[in-house]
């Protein structure tokens, strides 16, 4: 027997895990290595010590507080236009770069693909890569430089990401700013803590969590590019949201004049129920609780003006400071443990989809990172103008909502130029390309070419 397999033998008896040399003894000698090397790289001791610790997201409730925060609206002119043109100084110097994330599952979606490659319905048939990636394109033509896009996948979807941004030549955006990068995997197990497979070669491994950006980017060297270039903010985003503003010159000039490690986008709740996490202070730290972890009784606690306490919806908007990155790469955030439906095989290749939750799933969360900071800058944003989830299949946050809610504000800019068309737009869709306007500014110069008109027709 090879030294390698005693070891994968060893350690299966160890961490009670003997029910993988059922697979292992099915295979040819090639599946064989390559499933000895998938155990070698498990760190047992971490999955178990995760497993093993328990209430991690126990909080005490009488430390949440909230936090303060700036309104957009309430900014002045000039105190905008100063923002604004700090914003642009340092995208024209090349040191702003935009990290997307993009490895999730999708599961609530039940899109075939990825993600970014969902065509929301809107007339110009515009996938959410294509829109993110015109966005940035206005942008870089109008500084001179071009702001680097970092793309986080998992391994799962890195393939199918690269070859869509390859089909469409990379939407005019320069490839060699568009950097792709996997993110970390965790195995899943039962609620036997036994591994999963989802083949009878391969472990069943799963993209765990968003929180793993820092350390993947570290890991796959794009950090070292990032270094490379000199950029020294960071602008973080879900590649989910329809209408995220990717790069947003005054979000990056606020976070920067503020200078606090990190600086974050919110908007009010719109319900007690909305599926978002809260930002407030928790044990006096700038902390998310995220929606499925909060007790009803925070949720739905009011302060005196009958206000909900937890107001801040986190809407994954962030920026982050380049040496607050570098200082906390290895550091080691929490893993969210949820028990979800995983598909999984069994040793003789039989494909077994749960009806019921069957299977841990750990997951790193981004803003377990604020905490770290001491202070953070907060600006809440109109949720109509920068906030378009595209989370379920139909209903609130699908694509239809999405679709809508740029319909509507690219309707809203229009009319603001008091354009013609508007006359008898009732009933007609009117969507701007991100190529001429990025926020509707602009557009009383293009009226004529900025329009894709169809009309509606919703049978
Ligand atoms: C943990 C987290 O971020 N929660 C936030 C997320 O919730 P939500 O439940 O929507 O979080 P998702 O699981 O959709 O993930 C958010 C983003 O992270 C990416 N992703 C996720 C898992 C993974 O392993 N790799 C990866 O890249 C997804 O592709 C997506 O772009 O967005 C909401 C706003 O829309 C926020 O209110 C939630 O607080």
């Amino acid at each position: 027997m090879n030294d390698k397999l005693l070891q994968v033998k060893q350690l299966l008896s160890k961490y009670n895990q003997e029910h993988v040399l059922d697979f292992l003894n099915g295979l040819n000698n090639s599946d064989k290595d390559n499933l000895i090397e998938q155990i070698l790289r498990i760190d047992f001791d971490q999955l178990y010590s995760v497993l093993d610790e328990t209430g991690q997201c126990e909080f005490n409730h009488n430390s949440v507080q909230p936090l303060d925060y700036q309104r957009l609206d309430d900014l002045t002119n000039e105190q905008r236009e100063m923002y604004t043109n700090e914003g642009w100084r340092l995208i024209r110097n090349g040191k702003v770069g935009v990290i997307v994330v993009a490895g999730g599952q999708g599961a609530r979606l039940g899109h075939d693909g990825p993600k970014g490659s969902l065509d929301i319905g809107l007339p110009s048939g515009k996938s959410l890569f294509q829109l993110q990636a015109e966005r940035l394109l206005n942008l870089s033509n109008r500084a001179g430089k071009n702001i680097p896009w970092y793309i986080m996948t998992s391994p799962d979807n890195y393939n199918a990401t690269v070859m869509f941004f390859q089909k469409h030549d990379f939407f005019g955006y320069p490839e060699e700013d568009c950097i792709f990068f996997q993110q970390k995997t965790m195995p899943a197990l039962n609620q036997e803590r036994k591994l999963l497979f989802s083949e009878p070669s391969q472990i069943n491994l799963v993209p765990s969590g968003n929180g793993e950006c820092f350390y993947s980017l570290y890991e796959s060297g794009a950090f070292a590019d990032i270094k490379h270039r000199g950029i020294t903010w960071l602008f973080y985003y879900n590649v989910d949201n329809a209408l995220i503003k990717v790069a947003d010159p005054l979000f990056i000039g606020y976070s920067a004049i503020h200078n606090n490690p990190i600086a974050i986008k919110v908007t009010e709740k719109c319900n007690v129920e909305e599926k978002v996490g809260v930002l407030c202070s928790s044990n006096g730290r700038p902390s998310v609780l995220e929606y499925n972890e909060i007790p009803e009784s925070l949720l739905e606690k009011r302060d005196s003006q009958s206000k909900l306490l937890l107001n801040l919806a986190n809407i994954s908007i962030h920026m982050f400071r380049y040496d607050f990155i570098e200082n906390f790469i290895h550091y080691q955030i929490p893993y969210h443990i949820a028990l979800k439906k995983i598909t999984y095989v069994d040793s003789k290749g039989c494909v077994i989809n749960p009806s019921e939750p069957n299977a841990y799933k750990l997951e790193r969360f981004i803003f377990d990172y604020f905490p770290l900071a001491e202070q953070v800058t907060v600006l809440m944003v109109e949720r109509e103008e920068e906030f378009a989830p595209v989370k379920n299949r139909e209903g609130q946050d699908s694509p239809f909502t999405a679709r809508n809610q740029i319909l509507n504000l690219h309707k809203k800019w229009i009319e603001n130029c008091g354009a013609k068309i508007l006359e008898s737009g009732e009933n007609r869709l009117i969507e701007v390309s991100p190529l001429i306007s990025y926020s509707g500014e602009g557009l009383h110069d293009n009226i004529e070419k900025i329009t894709t008109e169809i009309e509606e027709n919703y049978d």
